[in-house]
């Protein structure tokens, strides 16, 4: 469960990015945020898996109190999280197997037991033809699969994406969609930045709207349409 009570974010520079957040997310669920560019989705975000620290306020994720958490705990965190960005951020030099198995924990696992939850996320993301391709030799869309793969090797509790379809046309991100889908449909929670609003009319849950640094909207349905 994610639950942020008064949450305020101000950067160094003065910018108020978050402005007092109250919110709940129960474990499976799906929650997309949209809102303008610079509203405070991405500081939302990050303030998930601790990139960004808030300054005041409450945010829990499961059992992990971020205000109250050192910095040796941080990686205990990011194991409940998977996090997939627009731009892939794959390991150039490695393989599409290379990169999720780097990522993967690997204490007390036997080396088949590796190959084989890398070969079955690979497989889930449908990349089992490809998995020797370096990343320049895949689409953006094939990137993209390899990323979510690498996200879920660990089984995290919820899979946090910022804005995952934001390079990719509209076939491929739908291609991504289902593939998020099927993730969620696991009881993974899924919390989603996007400014494609043709998804969140397509995949209907709920959504959360930032305006300024301020929720003004969670809609359990889609349809909620902001200017930008
Ligand atoms: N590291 C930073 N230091 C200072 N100000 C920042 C930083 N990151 C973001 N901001 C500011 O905080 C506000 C919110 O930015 P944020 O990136 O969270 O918005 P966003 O809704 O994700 O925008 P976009 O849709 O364009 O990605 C903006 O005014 C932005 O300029």
């Amino acid at each position: 469960m994610i639950e942020l009570k008064n949450v305020i974010k101000k950067y160094p520079n003065g910018i108020v990015a978050l402005k007092g957040i109250d919110l709940k997310i129960e474990q499976g669920e799906f929650a997309y945020i949209v809102g303008p560019s610079g509203s405070g989705k991405s500081t939302l975000i990050k303030t998930l898996y601790r990139e960004e620290r808030v300054t005041s306020g409450i945010i829990k994720v499961n059992e992990y109190d971020l205000m109250r958490m050192t910095h040796k705990q941080v990686p205990y965190l990011r194991r409940e999280l998977g996090i997939v960005f627009q731009d892939f951020r794959l390991l150039p030099r490695l393989t599409a197997y290379e990169n999720v198995a780097y990522a993967m924990e690997v204490i007390e696992k036997r080396p088949e037991e590796i190959k084989s939850r890398v070969m079955e996320v690979l497989e889930m993301v449908g990349l089992k033809d490809k998995i020797r391709r370096y990343p320049n030799e895949l689409s953006g869309g094939e990137q993209q699969r390899v990323a979510i793969a690498r996200a879920i090797t660990n089984k995290p509790s919820i899979l946090i994406a910022d804005e995952p379809t934001g390079n990719l046309d509209p076939d491929t991100s739908n291609e991504i969609m289902d593939i998020i889908e099927r993730i969620n449909q696991q009881n993974t929670t899924v919390i989603m930045a996007t400014h494609n609003q043709s998804i969140v009319n397509q995949y209907v849950h709920r959504v959360l709207t930032i305006q300024q640094g301020r929720l003004v909207s969670d809609q359990e349905e889609g349809g909620y349409r902001y200017e930008d």
